[in-house]
């Protein structure tokens, strides 16, 4: 008899599948939002790095500032998709936006910039589990990994095929506003990695950055996962599973969640381990032989008469590190 596998709940914007709790209305004025010339984009499929850049961005821009609470972290790095492109008219400038939108639905100009982190899909797959299990709205808190696997490998989670939407950047990795840089490249050294980000930001990020040494250790310090494990999940629990949620003077689409948390009657998470492991390679504690064997075949498939695969060179070992 065949299993049947528990999935999680998800609703269709723009053919994307996509958290069931956000509003269409912003999703749709995200993808209709015209950039203006000082914008930057951090851009992602879920769950490779976005937040680590957020942040990363955010403490070059004020010079090592860190955010203040989850709140000041919305306002000044909006996630569009959630909160809704009026966030970017108020947020103040230069920051940076967040989306998760492969290329073609992600609001373009020349002049604004791109910053895309790529990260290896087998790692993601993991985290995206654990993201989606954290969330109660996706009802899926007791799914298992390989449910999850299963949903990933058909692109049924936010946002669709993982593939479709690295292919999408990477096609566009050497255009000059946008810089390709994957997570493990910046796990790898990531101070040479705040460093790249600030010169493609504006060198003269990169030139303070190389005359002051304590600011560059400042944001590594601020931006380590030891940090933002303790600071950004405690503020991230503040914001979600209490009533600050349900403030009436958040931006559109947080109102939008919380009737809906509202009407549905789902209940707020307990706790908030958004930085989790932080780690490269964690997929080995998850994936069976079988699972890494049928990733890899897709990743080819994907991927054929491209040269992505060199952006993991371990991309082709199974779990025993064959
Ligand atoms: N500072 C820092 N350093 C290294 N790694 C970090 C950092 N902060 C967050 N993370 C890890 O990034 C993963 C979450 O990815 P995203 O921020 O893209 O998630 S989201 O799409 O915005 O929901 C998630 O990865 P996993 O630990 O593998 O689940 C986070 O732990």
């Amino acid at each position: 008899m065949t299993q049947v596998r528990k999935k999680p709940v998800y609703q269709d914007i723009f053919g994307l599948p996509m958290n069931i709790s956000f509003s269409p209305e912003c999703v749709r004025g995200t993808i209709q939002y015209k950039p203006r010339d000082d914008d930057i984009f951090i851009v992602t499929f879920p769950k490779c790095g976005t937040t680590w850049t957020q942040h990363i961005v955010h403490n070059i821009l004020s010079k090592g500032e860190p955010f203040e609470s989850f709140e000041d972290f919305q306002i000044r790095s909006p996630f569009m998709e959630m909160l809704g492109p009026k966030t970017a008219e108020v947020m103040p400038r230069p920051r940076a936006i967040k989306t998760h939108l492969p290329f073609h639905l992600n609001p373009y100009s020349p002049k604004a910039k791109y910053i895309y982190v790529a990260r290896n899909p087998k790692d993601c797959c993991v985290s995206f589990y654990h993201h989606t299990k954290m969330f109660p709205e996706y009802q899926f808190t007791d799914g298992s990994f390989d449910d999850f696997f299963e949903v990933f490998m058909n692109g049924e989670n936010d946002w669709g095929d993982y593939f479709d939407h690295l292919l999408s950047w990477y096609e566009h990795r050497l255009d000059s506003n946008v810089l390709f840089i994957t997570y493990e490249e910046m796990k790898a050294d990531t101070r040479a990695a705040i460093l790249k980000i600030a010169s493609f930001l504006d060198q003269t990020y990169k030139d303070l950055l190389e005359s002051d040494e304590k600011l560059i250790d400042k944001i590594l310090y601020q931006t380590s996962s030891d940090y933002m494990r303790k600071h950004l999940n405690e503020q991230m629990e503040n914001f979600y599973c209490n009533p600050v949620f349900h403030r009436n003077e958040t931006p559109e689409g947080i109102k939008y969640i919380n009737e809906y948390f509202k009407n549905q009657k789902i209940e707020m998470p307990n706790e908030m381990k958004f930085v989790r492991k932080a780690a490269v390679g964690d997929w080995k504690n998850y994936f069976s032989a079988a699972q890494s064997k049928l990733m890899m075949e897709r990743f080819k498939e994907k991927t054929r008469g491209t040269d992505i695969a060199n952006l993991w060179p371990d991309m082709f070992t199974d779990v025993t590190g064959n």
